[in-house]
């Protein structure tokens, strides 16, 4: 049976057992997918099976009717310890090959595949709700909103194992803060950063007393964003996503060839209609996408 790591009297929508390894994929209430980060003793070290599993798990959920949001978390004392520092050295850092050239092409493979696995969440086009306590800050800056709990902490820690972040952080982190400074000091300095300065700095939008408030926190505003028109609820985040990467201009003209299709779902007459009765968007049924 799948594990769920939302707590108890949290309904569970049945599905067949998770096939992964280091995560727990639950289904903690209706539209609503949990990926929980699931090697606790370890303290969720990125093993080999999670770089491979997180990109098998999200491309079933991008392609999955059923899900309409993604929460993930970490079990156990922290969200994660990052990379598994265990199997780094056999896999990473000695890559095949019979001379420099090849091992180097073959090194471009495995980090190309490893930057896929945080990758795999932002291209997903349902929004990703990341609750964290205690983290490597890779995977969380490709999530969609930040929540951690108040005893959190969050390390750019690459540079104390004498490497380059390469997996995303310092392409994604400086969009996520506004603070360029900031960002160069987190990244080469490895500091921790504490729960009231990612939140004052834009990493996180909310902070929770502790981890059962946060995690019950973030189950509402997942069911607050799967009650609403999948249509325009993944329109957003791909929307979100490309303008932030292009002009103005250019996030304009994609919006209008986006929605000249998009506006002729008839999620726009339901939830106009029901605005007008002063309905809540969660009353209505929704076909799934
Ligand atoms: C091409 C890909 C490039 C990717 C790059 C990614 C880079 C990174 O992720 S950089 C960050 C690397 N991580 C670390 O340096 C963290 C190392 N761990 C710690 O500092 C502590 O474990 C931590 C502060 C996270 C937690 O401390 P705590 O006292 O709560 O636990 P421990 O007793 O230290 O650990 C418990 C068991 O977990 C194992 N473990 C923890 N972290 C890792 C890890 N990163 N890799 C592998 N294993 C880890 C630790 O060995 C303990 O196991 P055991 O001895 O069997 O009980």
């Amino acid at each position: 049976m799948a594990r769920s790591g939302c707590g108890q009297g949290h309904v569970l929508f049945r599905r067949p057992p998770s096939p992964y390894t280091a995560l727990a994929v639950s289904h903690p209430a209706e539209s609503v997918t949990h990926v929980e980060l699931h090697r606790p003793e370890k303290r969720n070290a990125m093993n080999r099976a999670f770089w491979s599993e997180m990109v098998d798990c999200f491309n079933e959920i991008a392609a999955d009717p059923d899900c309409r949001v993604v929460l993930v978390s970490g079990a156990g004392k922290i969200f994660t310890a990052g990379i598994d520092l265990m199997d780094m050295a056999g896999d990473v850092l000695q890559p095949e090959g019979d001379d420099m050239a090849r091992r180097s092409w073959n090194m471009k493979k495995i980090i190309t595949k490893y930057q896929e696995t945080f990758s795999v969440i932002e291209k997903c086009p349902k929004p990703v709700v990341v609750a964290i306590h205690g983290a490597c800050v890779d995977l969380i800056t490709a999530c969609d909103i930040r929540l951690c709990t108040q005893d959190a902490w969050f390390q750019v820690k690459e540079v104390d194992i004498g490497l380059a972040a390469d997996v995303g952080t310092l392409q994604r982190l400086p969009k996520v803060i506004g603070s360029r400074s900031l960002v160069n000091e987190l990244a080469l300095t490895a500091r921790k950063m504490f729960a009231d300065e990612a939140k004052s700095s834009g990493l996180v939008s909310r902070v929770f007393a502790d981890k059962e408030a946060m995690m019950a926190g973030a189950l509402q505003m997942a069911g607050e964003i799967a009650g609403r028109s999948p249509v325009a609820v993944q329109g957003t985040k791909i929307n979100l996503i490309y303008s932030r990467d292009h002009s103005v201009a250019e996030g304009l003209d994609y919006m209008a060839n986006w929605n000249m299709s998009m506006l002729q779902t008839e999620d726009v007459m339901k939830s106009a209609q029901a605005s007008m009765e002063k309905k809540s968007p969660k009353t209505i049924a929704f076909s799934k996408l």
